[in-house]
């Protein structure tokens, strides 16, 4: 196991190396529960990874069971980025079509993709031409077009992130999350709030930070917010989806190995356990190659690749408990079956949103964002 990029899986690392007592162990502490409660379905013998879980909540007297399917796609590009830009897209359109009737057909109701899952994510190479030209427009693009097919054939929403174009507003260009109801109209968009400026990650050159707030979507399975790859990064951002009453946060993300993949497994995950809600993290696979060289001022020497999109996509219950990761090297569709009651059962138990103390920040804040701001320290003198 020579190179980070071979191994295909963490999780799948640490259940075949460990049996019987040892692996009960390790997922009890490692995941919260010795069971996965993995879910029945009926695919199986396809060219991409696939796994099911379920995330039961306790019995109410009051309340029935709020059960709604999740499922998440993860997925490399379709062919090499020097292609007419149609063709890449279209590419990657029937690449990913069978998993999304897979997901159709295993009963999911709300699916989400990645980050600017139709086109490679170029943003590295600060080359305007020909990467502005996968923008698109919110209702009519080619990537809403393409899905509102699927959200009306199967009733399931769907979580559109793409590179935006808002030709109503100066042609403009955003890092934007559609979403697409089981009717197949757009019920909404939200846009990127923290663009990153790390690494090769040159997405500032294109567009700026979101100007949608937090916003949360009232749909017909649940309450449900995106939070886009950066973001994950800032629990403030993470914390208004959850004040605004989200009960799932998807966080469609792009991000290499050698960066963050350390990152990864617990970024998301506390953000479910301190929000009392149920996260998705979903991440692109494979490594893209750019027609021309790019440097991102970090000392390294020019290169054509991206890195290592490393996959890994997986969904944590407000618990704390989280399924395995999908593959680092894989197209891949993850599922999972929650019961939204658990959110309020936790809110129950832990009490973290009574005991937030919001004023109390939201007047701290205030002051930290002064450019007089002087931070609170008490001198040893
Ligand atoms: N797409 C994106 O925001 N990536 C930044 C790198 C990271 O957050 O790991």
């Amino acid at each position: 196991m020579g190179s980070t990029i071979e191994l295909s899986s963490l999780d799948k690392l640490v259940s075949d190396t460990l049996s019987g007592d040892a692996l009960k162990e390790f997922n009890r502490i490692h995941y919260g529960r010795t069971d996965h409660h993995d879910l029945p379905i009926k695919t199986n013998n396809v060219n991409f990874d696939i796994a099911a879980y379920n995330f039961p909540a306790k019995k109410e007297e009051t309340r029935t069971p709020r059960i709604v399917r999740v499922g998440v796609i993860q997925h490399s590009i379709a062919i090499s980025t020097d292609k007419p830009i149609t063709e890449q897209r279209q590419g990657i359109f029937e690449k990913i079509r069978y998993i999304i009737e897979t997901a159709g057909d295993e009963g999911v109701n709300i699916l989400c993709l990645q980050e600017a899952w139709s086109m490679p994510f170029a943003f590295c190479t600060r080359e305007k031409q020909p990467w502005c030209e996968f923008a698109e427009s919110v209702h009519n693009g080619p990537s809403s077009q393409f899905l509102k097919e699927f959200a009306t054939k199967y009733g399931m929403v769907i979580i559109s992130p793409i590179l935006e174009r808002d030709e109503t507003h100066g042609d403009t260009i955003w890092n934007t999350a559609v979403v697409i109801n089981e009717l197949g109209n757009v019920i909404g968009k939200h846009r990127k709030n923290h663009i990153p400026r790390v690494g090769d990650f040159n997405e500032s050159t294109y567009y700026f930070e979101g100007n949608t707030g937090h916003p949360v979507f009232e749909t017909k399975f649940g309450k449900i917010a995106i939070n886009i790859c950066y973001g994950r990064h800032h629990p403030l951002n993470w914390l208004m989806f959850g004040i605004n009453g989200a009960e799932i946060v998807f966080n469609p993300s792009a991000t290499v190995a050698g960066l963050s993949e350390h990152l990864w497994g617990v970024e998301a995950r506390n953000a479910a356990i301190a929000n009392s809600y149920f996260t998705c993290a979903i991440n692109r696979v494979g490594t893209e190659i750019f027609p021309n060289e790019f440097t991102s001022g970090d000392g390294k020497s020019a290169h054509r690749e991206f890195g290592h999109f490393y996959g890994s996509s997986y969904i944590t219950a407000p618990d704390g408990t989280r399924t395995p990761g999908l593959s680092r090297i894989r197209d891949g569709l993850l599922i999972a079956q929650l019961d939204l009651n658990l959110c309020r059962q936790i809110k129950d138990k832990w009490g973290f949103t009574m005991t937030q103390r919001l004023n109390l920040y939201a007047e701290s804040l205030n002051n930290a964002g002064k450019h007089d701001f002087q931070p609170q320290i008490v001198k040893n003198n």
